[in-house]
């Protein structure tokens, strides 16, 4: 069920995956050019069978190139380039083609594990990479008249558990970072409710949703009455405390599910899920009266305000974010149309 908490919406994910994508294709460029320049040395020095191996690497990658840009499932392929790529160095190893080279090259795993595949499979593939590199360290070693060189054992895993917690570190920072960012970004400061910026997105998920389960949810668009009046006979800050108190009203009147939003300065907005226009008109009255009763004080001095509210259902009223807004902004005016005339700041407009 969707919180008011922030929650993870499909652009963001939409963000994760091509960042996680456009790393990939750097990371397969530089495989590519690095493993046929290699195969190429090693062709030169004779060995033969891993220069046959970084030629398929050298090929594999550019196969996957072309694939990267359009799949929907990245974390597959990552899985299978990463598989291959760390298999590959393991039997370089194993085979004493690339005795201790090898280990060099698997020191790249705990980072790019990371950037690619995230903390969870990224940690997996590095723990189960870490532990088949040190195992066939050891047994390939070269005979020290029949002792285990433990010094080396100590360096390799040392340096492989040090780089594998530094990318857990970064990754995990990273991940942290970017969900203040969007978290900060998405909310209105003053009040803490959703901004403008994530109702499209938001609604375009109530929509999807709505559609699969063929139902029907209402839009709300909440307008202060003569909110520069108050600005003016009671100063800025009164004016924030009265934003502040309606919110916190807004948040008292609906459910765990509807989504708030501050969508501009004195404007506000409900979406309510799975809410036909009869209920949200009651929840609209209600919401309404109780502002109406409400007197917060500021400097000891009681403020009254009102506000003004129009709605609008989906599909019945518009099908898309651009047209449902439309008619909930041109009832909302209408409303504060017939306030005024009636000399009433107040009124909702029913259809
Ligand atoms: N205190 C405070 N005032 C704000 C904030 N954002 C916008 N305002 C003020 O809100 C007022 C909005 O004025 P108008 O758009 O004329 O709206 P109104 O006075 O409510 O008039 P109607 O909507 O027609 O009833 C302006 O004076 C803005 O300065 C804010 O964050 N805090």
């Amino acid at each position: 069920m969707p919180s008011r908490s922030f929650m993870r919406s499909p652009a963001m994910w939409e963000d994760e995956v091509a960042y996680r994508r456009t790393l990939l294709r750097i990371i397969l460029w530089v495989i590519a050019l690095l493993a046929f320049a290699l195969s190429l040395s090693n062709l030169h020095h004779d060995v033969k069978t891993v220069s046959i191996l970084e030629s398929c690497i050298t090929l594999y990658c550019l196969l996957f190139l072309l694939r990267v840009q359009r799949t929907s499932h990245l974390h597959w392929w990552t899985s299978g380039l990463m598989l291959t790529v760390g298999g590959v160095i393991i039997y370089g190893m194993y085979s004493k083609g690339l005795y201790t080279d090898g280990f060099y090259w698997l020191l790249l795993m705990p980072p790019v594990n990371m950037l690619l595949l995230g903390l969870l499979l990224g940690g997996v593939f590095t723990f189960c990479f870490g532990v088949l590199g040190v195992s066939v360290m050891l047994w390939a070693q070269p005979a020290l008249d029949g002792s285990l060189d433990v010094a080396l054992l100590i360096n390799a895993s040392v340096s492989y558990l040090f780089l594998w917690g530094m990318s857990h570190i970064f990754e995990y920072k990273r991940v942290q970072m970017v969900r203040q960012l969007r978290e900060i970004a998405a909310r209105d400061p003053l009040t803490g409710l959703h901004n403008r910026l994530h109702l499209e997105n938001i609604f375009g998920q109530i929509a999807v949703s709505h559609t699969a389960a063929n139902t029907p949810f209402t839009l709300l668009l909440l307008d202060i009455d003569h909110f520069k009046h108050i600005n003016d006979e009671n100063g800025h800050e009164a004016g924030d405390l009265i934003l502040c108190q309606l919110s916190q009203r807004m948040t008292v009147h609906t459910r765990a599910s509807d989504w708030l939003f501050r969508v501009g300065g004195e404007e506000f907005c409900i979406l309510l899920p799975k809410t036909h226009k009869a209920d949200a008109i009651e929840l609209a009255e209600r919401l309404r009266t109780d502002i109406e009763k409400l007197a917060p004080t500021f400097h000891k001095h009681p403020i009254h305000f009102t506000v003004s509210i129009g709605l609008a259902q989906w599909p019945l009223d518009g099908q898309d974010f651009d047209a449902l807004y439309r008619q909930a902004d041109m009832r909302l005016y209408e409303a504060k149309r017939r306030g005024a005339t009636r000399s009433l700041p107040v009124c909702i407009k029913l259809k």
